[in-house]
Protein backbone atom coordinates (compact mmCIF):
# COMPACT_ATOMS: atom_id res chain seq x y z
CA UNK A 1 0.00 0.00 0.00
CA UNK A 2 1.46 3.56 -0.91
CA UNK A 3 1.34 6.24 1.71
CA UNK A 4 1.85 9.66 0.83
CA UNK A 5 2.82 12.31 3.70
CA UNK A 6 2.89 16.21 3.13
CA UNK A 7 4.17 18.24 5.85
CA UNK A 8 3.10 21.92 4.27
CA UNK A 9 5.50 24.63 6.18
CA UNK A 10 4.55 28.01 5.98
CA UNK A 11 6.87 28.52 3.17
CA UNK A 12 7.85 25.06 2.32
CA UNK A 13 6.07 21.68 1.54
CA UNK A 14 8.48 18.17 2.38
CA UNK A 15 6.52 14.76 0.88
CA UNK A 16 7.50 11.72 1.24
CA UNK A 17 5.87 8.08 -0.20
CA UNK A 18 6.03 4.84 1.42
CA UNK A 19 5.33 1.64 0.76
CA UNK A 20 3.94 -0.21 3.22
CA UNK A 21 4.03 -2.18 6.09
CA UNK A 22 7.58 -2.37 4.94
CA UNK A 23 8.02 0.66 5.65
CA UNK A 24 10.63 1.57 2.03
CA UNK A 25 10.68 5.30 1.28
CA UNK A 26 10.20 5.45 -2.50
CA UNK A 27 11.13 9.06 -2.84
CA UNK A 28 11.02 12.08 -0.53
CA UNK A 29 11.36 15.39 -1.65
CA UNK A 30 11.45 19.49 -0.63
CA UNK A 31 10.16 22.20 -2.22
CA UNK A 32 11.48 25.50 -0.97
CA UNK A 33 10.96 29.28 -0.85
CA UNK A 34 7.59 28.58 -1.88
CA UNK A 35 6.08 32.14 -2.52
CA UNK A 36 9.36 33.84 -3.40
CA UNK A 37 10.81 34.48 -6.90
CA UNK A 38 13.34 31.30 -6.75
CA UNK A 39 11.50 28.42 -5.34
CA UNK A 40 13.46 25.22 -5.60
CA UNK A 41 11.88 21.64 -5.95
CA UNK A 42 14.33 18.89 -4.84
CA UNK A 43 13.38 15.47 -5.67
CA UNK A 44 15.38 11.99 -4.35
CA UNK A 45 13.76 8.58 -5.39
CA UNK A 46 15.10 5.14 -4.27
CA UNK A 47 14.90 2.53 -5.94
CA UNK A 48 16.89 -0.47 -5.29
CA UNK A 49 18.85 1.13 -2.52
CA UNK A 50 20.17 3.76 -5.09
CA UNK A 51 19.26 6.89 -4.65
CA UNK A 52 18.75 9.80 -7.32
CA UNK A 53 18.68 13.53 -7.33
CA UNK A 54 16.56 15.87 -8.96
CA UNK A 55 16.53 19.38 -8.85
CA UNK A 56 14.84 22.07 -10.50
CA UNK A 57 14.69 25.68 -9.86
CA UNK A 58 11.00 27.69 -10.54
CA UNK A 59 8.95 30.09 -9.35
CA UNK A 60 6.49 28.79 -7.41
CA UNK A 61 3.02 30.83 -5.90
CA UNK A 62 1.54 28.98 -3.23
CA UNK A 63 1.33 25.65 -1.87
CA UNK A 64 -0.76 24.86 -4.10
CA UNK A 65 0.96 24.97 -7.33
CA UNK A 66 3.51 23.44 -5.24
CA UNK A 67 1.68 20.58 -4.33
CA UNK A 68 0.58 20.32 -8.12
CA UNK A 69 4.16 20.37 -9.09
CA UNK A 70 4.81 17.57 -6.70
CA UNK A 71 1.90 15.71 -8.31
CA UNK A 72 2.98 15.91 -11.69
CA UNK A 73 7.22 14.82 -10.51
CA UNK A 74 5.63 11.49 -9.19
CA UNK A 75 4.55 10.49 -12.05
CA UNK A 76 6.81 11.87 -14.45
CA UNK A 77 8.30 9.13 -17.23
CA UNK A 78 11.98 9.73 -15.68
CA UNK A 79 11.57 10.84 -11.95
CA UNK A 80 8.30 9.89 -11.34
CA UNK A 81 7.50 6.17 -8.82
CA UNK A 82 3.86 6.33 -9.68
CA UNK A 83 1.75 5.70 -12.90
CA UNK A 84 -1.34 6.76 -11.53
CA UNK A 85 -2.93 9.13 -8.54
CA UNK A 86 -5.10 6.61 -7.76
CA UNK A 87 -2.37 3.80 -6.76
CA UNK A 88 -1.94 6.16 -3.33
CA UNK A 89 -4.58 4.74 -0.90
CA UNK A 90 -3.78 7.33 2.21
CA UNK A 91 -2.30 10.90 2.51
CA UNK A 92 -0.97 11.63 5.99
CA UNK A 93 -0.90 15.35 6.52
CA UNK A 94 1.12 16.82 9.78
CA UNK A 95 -1.21 19.91 10.87
CA UNK A 96 0.47 21.46 13.86
CA UNK A 97 -2.30 22.57 16.02
CA UNK A 98 -5.15 20.13 17.21
CA UNK A 99 -6.11 21.89 20.43
CA UNK A 100 -7.60 19.87 23.12
CA UNK A 101 -9.97 18.19 20.48
CA UNK A 102 -7.14 15.44 18.92
CA UNK A 103 -5.63 13.71 21.03
CA UNK A 104 -4.97 11.37 18.21
CA UNK A 105 -4.18 10.51 14.67
CA UNK A 106 -7.22 11.32 13.58
CA UNK A 107 -8.82 10.49 9.73
CA UNK A 108 -10.15 13.86 7.91
CA UNK A 109 -13.84 14.96 7.49
CA UNK A 110 -15.82 18.26 7.17
CA UNK A 111 -16.51 17.86 10.72
CA UNK A 112 -12.42 17.65 11.38
CA UNK A 113 -11.65 20.32 9.02
CA UNK A 114 -13.78 22.97 10.44
CA UNK A 115 -12.07 22.08 13.85
CA UNK A 116 -8.44 22.48 12.33
CA UNK A 117 -9.58 26.32 10.98
CA UNK A 118 -11.06 26.92 14.10
CA UNK A 119 -7.67 26.60 15.53
CA UNK A 120 -5.90 29.42 12.62
CA UNK A 121 -5.96 32.26 15.42
CA UNK A 122 -3.93 29.59 17.51
CA UNK A 123 -1.14 28.67 14.97
CA UNK A 124 -1.26 31.15 12.57
CA UNK A 125 1.98 30.27 10.57
CA UNK A 126 1.11 26.48 10.97
CA UNK A 127 -2.06 26.18 10.40
CA UNK A 128 -3.41 27.62 7.52
CA UNK A 129 -1.10 26.16 5.15
CA UNK A 130 -1.72 22.64 6.61
CA UNK A 131 -5.36 23.18 5.87
CA UNK A 132 -4.76 24.08 2.10
CA UNK A 133 -2.46 21.39 1.73
CA UNK A 134 -5.83 18.80 2.80
CA UNK A 135 -7.63 20.74 0.34
CA UNK A 136 -5.83 20.83 -2.77
CA UNK A 137 -5.12 16.61 -1.68
CA UNK A 138 -8.44 16.22 -1.44
CA UNK A 139 -8.92 17.45 -5.03
CA UNK A 140 -5.63 15.83 -6.57
CA UNK A 141 -6.25 12.65 -4.80
CA UNK A 142 -10.20 12.21 -4.38
CA UNK A 143 -10.30 8.51 -4.08
CA UNK A 144 -7.30 8.79 -1.21
CA UNK A 145 -8.43 8.55 2.89
CA UNK A 146 -7.01 11.69 4.52
CA UNK A 147 -5.73 11.42 7.75
CA UNK A 148 -4.00 14.18 9.84
CA UNK A 149 -1.25 13.85 12.50
CA UNK A 150 -0.96 16.36 14.89
CA UNK A 151 1.85 18.24 16.40
CA UNK A 152 0.11 18.79 20.20
CA UNK A 153 -1.26 15.07 20.23
CA UNK A 154 1.95 13.35 21.89
CA UNK A 155 1.45 16.03 24.54
CA UNK A 156 -1.82 15.44 25.54
CA UNK A 157 -0.45 13.45 28.32
CA UNK A 158 1.10 16.45 30.24
CA UNK A 159 -0.67 16.85 33.89
CA UNK A 160 -2.59 19.89 34.51
CA UNK A 161 0.51 21.56 36.64
CA UNK A 162 2.28 21.14 33.30
CA UNK A 163 -0.47 22.76 30.72
CA UNK A 164 -2.07 24.90 32.90
CA UNK A 165 -1.03 28.57 33.28
CA UNK A 166 -1.77 30.78 36.41
CA UNK A 167 -4.13 33.06 34.99
CA UNK A 168 -7.83 33.59 35.83
CA UNK A 169 -9.72 29.47 35.48
CA UNK A 170 -11.81 31.26 32.60
CA UNK A 171 -9.29 31.94 30.66
CA UNK A 172 -8.74 28.06 30.36
CA UNK A 173 -12.40 26.96 30.76
CA UNK A 174 -13.95 29.65 28.45
CA UNK A 175 -10.95 30.69 26.07
CA UNK A 176 -8.47 27.23 26.02
CA UNK A 177 -5.66 29.03 27.12
CA UNK A 178 -3.11 26.43 28.34
CA UNK A 179 0.20 25.05 27.30
CA UNK A 180 -0.46 22.66 23.82
CA UNK A 181 3.51 21.70 22.87
CA UNK A 182 4.56 21.23 19.37
CA UNK A 183 7.16 18.97 17.44
CA UNK A 184 5.07 16.41 18.89
CA UNK A 185 5.37 13.68 16.34
CA UNK A 186 9.58 14.07 16.96
CA UNK A 187 9.81 14.22 20.42
CA UNK A 188 7.56 10.74 20.35
CA UNK A 189 9.55 9.15 17.44
CA UNK A 190 12.99 10.09 19.00
CA UNK A 191 12.12 9.11 22.26
CA UNK A 192 10.93 5.85 21.15
CA UNK A 193 13.75 5.00 19.58
CA UNK A 194 15.97 6.14 22.46
CA UNK A 195 13.63 3.45 24.95
CA UNK A 196 14.42 1.64 22.44
CA UNK A 197 18.19 2.10 22.05
CA UNK A 198 18.33 1.88 26.41
CA UNK A 199 16.14 -1.20 25.92
CA UNK A 200 14.42 0.68 28.70
CA UNK A 201 10.46 1.71 28.39
CA UNK A 202 10.11 3.16 31.64
CA UNK A 203 13.51 5.40 30.80
CA UNK A 204 13.62 9.43 31.87
CA UNK A 205 14.19 10.89 29.00
CA UNK A 206 15.12 15.28 27.72
CA UNK A 207 14.19 15.26 23.67
CA UNK A 208 16.48 18.36 22.15
CA UNK A 209 14.76 18.93 18.88
CA UNK A 210 16.42 22.22 16.63
CA UNK A 211 15.38 22.82 13.86
CA UNK A 212 13.92 26.28 12.40
CA UNK A 213 11.68 25.83 15.67
CA UNK A 214 13.05 24.48 18.55
CA UNK A 215 11.42 22.60 21.76
CA UNK A 216 12.21 20.32 24.15
CA UNK A 217 10.27 17.59 26.27
CA UNK A 218 10.02 16.04 29.18
CA UNK A 219 9.10 11.81 28.41
CA UNK A 220 8.48 9.92 30.92
CA UNK A 221 7.53 5.92 30.42
CA UNK A 222 6.76 7.23 27.00
CA UNK A 223 4.70 9.87 27.45
CA UNK A 224 5.14 13.74 27.44
CA UNK A 225 5.37 14.97 31.10
CA UNK A 226 5.97 19.06 30.04
CA UNK A 227 6.99 20.72 27.07
CA UNK A 228 9.38 23.91 26.10
CA UNK A 229 6.70 25.42 23.78
CA UNK A 230 2.94 27.06 24.75
CA UNK A 231 0.00 27.98 23.80
CA UNK A 232 1.93 28.51 20.34
CA UNK A 233 4.85 27.53 19.18
CA UNK A 234 6.63 30.56 20.17
CA UNK A 235 8.05 30.01 23.86
CA UNK A 236 10.89 28.03 25.61
CA UNK A 237 14.28 28.03 23.19
CA UNK A 238 15.63 30.50 21.39
CA UNK A 239 15.23 29.67 17.26
CA UNK A 240 15.99 30.55 14.16
CA UNK A 241 13.71 33.97 13.87
CA UNK A 242 11.69 32.89 16.97
CA UNK A 243 12.46 34.97 20.36
CA UNK A 244 11.21 31.66 22.60
CA UNK A 245 10.55 32.90 26.49
CA UNK A 246 10.48 36.53 27.29
CA UNK A 247 8.95 39.02 30.07
CA UNK A 248 5.64 39.41 28.52
CA UNK A 249 5.93 43.05 30.25
CA UNK A 250 7.93 43.21 26.80
CA UNK A 251 5.11 43.12 25.13
CA UNK A 252 2.89 45.48 26.60
CA UNK A 253 5.94 48.28 27.14
CA UNK A 254 6.57 47.80 23.28
CA UNK A 255 2.74 48.91 22.83
CA UNK A 256 1.71 51.21 25.75
CA UNK A 257 4.98 53.39 25.96
CA UNK A 258 7.10 52.46 22.34
CA UNK A 259 4.08 53.22 19.91
CA UNK A 260 4.24 49.51 18.11
CA UNK A 261 1.03 47.77 17.13
CA UNK A 262 -0.07 44.74 18.43
CA UNK A 263 0.53 42.93 15.13
CA UNK A 264 4.01 45.11 14.67
CA UNK A 265 5.09 42.65 17.82
CA UNK A 266 3.63 39.58 17.02
CA UNK A 267 5.63 40.19 13.84
CA UNK A 268 9.01 40.86 15.90
CA UNK A 269 8.51 37.91 18.00
CA UNK A 270 8.18 35.43 15.43
CA UNK A 271 9.98 36.22 12.63
CA UNK A 272 12.55 39.14 13.74
CA UNK A 273 14.03 37.35 16.92
CA UNK A 274 15.91 34.45 17.67
CA UNK A 275 19.44 34.21 15.70
CA UNK A 276 17.92 36.52 13.58
CA UNK A 277 17.40 39.08 15.90
CA UNK A 278 20.77 39.24 17.95
CA UNK A 279 23.12 38.26 14.83
CA UNK A 280 21.27 39.08 11.66
CA UNK A 281 20.91 35.55 10.46
CA UNK A 282 18.54 32.89 11.09
CA UNK A 283 19.95 29.82 9.99
CA UNK A 284 22.70 28.21 11.64
CA UNK A 285 25.22 27.43 9.60
CA UNK A 286 25.38 31.21 8.99
CA UNK A 287 25.68 32.29 12.13
CA UNK A 288 28.80 29.84 12.63
CA UNK A 289 30.18 31.06 9.62
CA UNK A 290 29.95 34.80 10.86
CA UNK A 291 31.74 33.13 14.30
CA UNK A 292 34.86 32.44 12.33
CA UNK A 293 34.61 35.77 10.37
CA UNK A 294 34.67 37.39 14.13
CA UNK A 295 31.23 38.47 14.78
CA UNK A 296 30.69 39.29 18.42
CA UNK A 297 27.13 39.57 18.17
CA UNK A 298 27.15 35.96 16.24
CA UNK A 299 28.45 34.62 19.25
CA UNK A 300 26.27 35.62 21.36
CA UNK A 301 23.28 34.41 19.92
CA UNK A 302 25.13 30.92 19.66
CA UNK A 303 25.85 31.21 23.26
CA UNK A 304 22.58 32.38 24.26
CA UNK A 305 21.05 29.60 22.22
CA UNK A 306 23.14 26.87 23.91
CA UNK A 307 22.68 28.75 27.68
CA UNK A 308 18.19 28.66 27.15
CA UNK A 309 19.00 24.41 26.28
CA UNK A 310 20.40 24.38 29.87
CA UNK A 311 18.58 26.08 31.31
CA UNK A 312 15.60 23.51 30.12
CA UNK A 313 17.99 20.74 31.16
CA UNK A 314 17.91 22.01 34.47
CA UNK A 315 14.26 22.32 35.04
CA UNK A 316 12.64 18.77 32.83
CA UNK A 317 15.64 16.91 35.24
CA UNK A 318 13.47 18.26 38.14
CA UNK A 319 10.41 17.74 36.66
CA UNK A 320 11.25 14.31 35.72
CA UNK A 321 12.98 13.49 39.25
CA UNK A 322 15.96 11.95 37.89
CA UNK A 323 17.39 11.36 34.24
CA UNK A 324 18.19 8.51 31.75
CA UNK A 325 18.93 9.95 28.68
CA UNK A 326 19.22 13.60 26.72
CA UNK A 327 18.81 13.14 23.27
CA UNK A 328 19.87 15.63 20.37
CA UNK A 329 17.69 15.71 17.20
CA UNK A 330 16.51 17.80 13.63
CA UNK A 331 18.92 19.50 11.55
CA UNK A 332 21.12 21.10 14.47
CA UNK A 333 20.96 19.22 16.66
CA UNK A 334 21.85 16.20 14.35
CA UNK A 335 24.60 17.72 12.81
CA UNK A 336 26.08 20.62 14.92
CA UNK A 337 28.78 18.92 16.99
CA UNK A 338 30.05 22.22 18.07
CA UNK A 339 26.36 23.10 19.90
CA UNK A 340 25.89 19.59 21.72
CA UNK A 341 29.46 20.52 23.09
CA UNK A 342 28.09 24.52 24.18
CA UNK A 343 24.83 22.68 25.52
CA UNK A 344 26.90 19.85 27.45
CA UNK A 345 29.58 21.91 28.82
CA UNK A 346 30.19 21.82 32.80
CA UNK A 347 26.78 19.67 33.37
CA UNK A 348 28.90 17.01 35.40
CA UNK A 349 26.82 17.96 38.08
CA UNK A 350 23.61 16.38 36.43
CA UNK A 351 25.70 13.60 35.02
CA UNK A 352 25.93 14.90 31.77
CA UNK A 353 29.43 14.10 30.14
CA UNK A 354 29.96 14.29 26.57
CA UNK A 355 32.90 12.02 25.01
CA UNK A 356 34.33 14.97 22.80
CA UNK A 357 35.68 12.26 20.32
CA UNK A 358 33.12 10.65 19.78
CA UNK A 359 30.63 13.86 19.11
CA UNK A 360 32.28 15.10 16.35
CA UNK A 361 32.48 11.29 14.63
CA UNK A 362 29.97 11.76 11.77
CA UNK A 363 27.37 9.39 11.71
CA UNK A 364 23.88 9.21 10.75
CA UNK A 365 22.00 6.49 12.77
CA UNK A 366 21.33 6.93 16.18
CA UNK A 367 24.48 7.24 18.12
CA UNK A 368 26.07 7.36 21.79
CA UNK A 369 28.23 10.57 22.11
CA UNK A 370 29.00 10.51 26.46
CA UNK A 371 32.05 9.43 28.15
CA UNK A 372 31.51 5.98 29.51
CA UNK A 373 31.54 7.64 33.44
CA UNK A 374 28.87 9.54 32.30
CA UNK A 375 25.81 8.87 34.56
CA UNK A 376 23.51 10.26 31.67
CA UNK A 377 23.75 8.99 28.40
CA UNK A 378 23.87 11.62 25.39
CA UNK A 379 22.22 10.35 21.89
CA UNK A 380 21.59 12.02 18.84
CA UNK A 381 19.17 10.34 16.55
CA UNK A 382 18.19 11.56 13.39
CA UNK A 383 14.15 12.94 13.36
CA UNK A 384 11.65 11.75 10.89
CA UNK A 385 8.37 13.07 11.32
CA UNK A 386 7.22 11.99 7.67
CA UNK A 387 7.99 8.37 8.60
CA UNK A 388 5.76 8.55 11.81
CA UNK A 389 3.19 10.52 10.12
CA UNK A 390 3.12 7.55 7.53
CA UNK A 391 3.06 4.97 10.36
CA UNK A 392 0.32 6.40 12.05
CA UNK A 393 -1.35 7.02 8.92
CA UNK A 394 -0.70 3.18 7.95
CA UNK A 395 -2.10 2.17 11.82
CA UNK A 396 -4.91 4.11 11.50
CA UNK A 397 -6.39 3.17 7.75
CA UNK A 398 -5.99 -0.73 8.59
CA UNK A 399 -8.23 -0.53 11.05
N1 LIG B 1 25.92 20.99 9.59
C1 LIG B 1 25.15 21.85 10.24
N2 LIG B 1 25.66 22.61 11.25
C2 LIG B 1 24.91 23.49 11.91
N3 LIG B 1 23.59 23.69 11.66
C3 LIG B 1 23.03 22.97 10.67
C4 LIG B 1 23.76 22.02 9.91
N4 LIG B 1 22.91 21.47 9.00
C5 LIG B 1 21.69 22.07 9.20
N5 LIG B 1 21.76 22.95 10.20
C6 LIG B 1 20.71 23.86 10.71
O1 LIG B 1 19.49 23.20 10.95
C7 LIG B 1 18.42 24.15 10.87
C8 LIG B 1 17.26 23.57 10.08
O2 LIG B 1 16.84 22.39 10.70
P1 LIG B 1 15.62 21.51 10.13
O3 LIG B 1 15.39 20.42 11.10
O4 LIG B 1 15.90 21.16 8.72
O5 LIG B 1 14.47 22.60 10.22
P2 LIG B 1 12.94 22.64 9.79
O6 LIG B 1 12.51 21.21 9.55
O7 LIG B 1 12.28 23.24 10.98
O8 LIG B 1 12.88 23.49 8.58
C9 LIG B 1 19.00 25.40 10.23
O9 LIG B 1 19.26 26.37 11.21
C10 LIG B 1 20.34 24.89 9.67
O10 LIG B 1 21.31 25.88 9.62
C1 LIG C 1 5.74 23.95 15.47
C2 LIG C 1 6.97 24.45 14.80
O1 LIG C 1 7.68 25.28 15.34
O2 LIG C 1 7.24 23.90 13.60
P1 LIG C 1 8.49 24.23 12.66
O3 LIG C 1 9.72 23.90 13.44
O4 LIG C 1 8.28 23.28 11.49
O5 LIG C 1 8.38 25.67 12.31
MG1 LIG D 1 10.93 20.92 11.36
Amino acid sequence: MKILVLNSGSSSLKYQLFEMPNEQALCTGLVDRIGLEHSSITHKTFFKGKESKHQVELAIPDHEGALLRVTELLKDPKVGVLKDNTEIEAIGHRVVHGGEQFAATTLITEEVKAKIKGLFALAPLHNPPNYLGITVAERVFPQAKQVAVFDTAFHQSMPALAYRYALPKSMYTDLGIRAYGFHGTSHQYVSKKASEYLNNSKAKIITIHLGNGCSMTAVDSGKSVDTSMGLGPMGGLVMGTRAGDIDPSIIFHLINERGFSAQEVNDILNKKSGLLGLSGLSDMRDVKNAITEGSPDAKLAYELYAYRIQKYIGAFAAVLKGLDAIVFTAGVGENDADMREAVCKNMDFFGIMLDTKLNRAGNKNIREVNKSSSAVKILVIPTNEELEIGQQTFELIRK
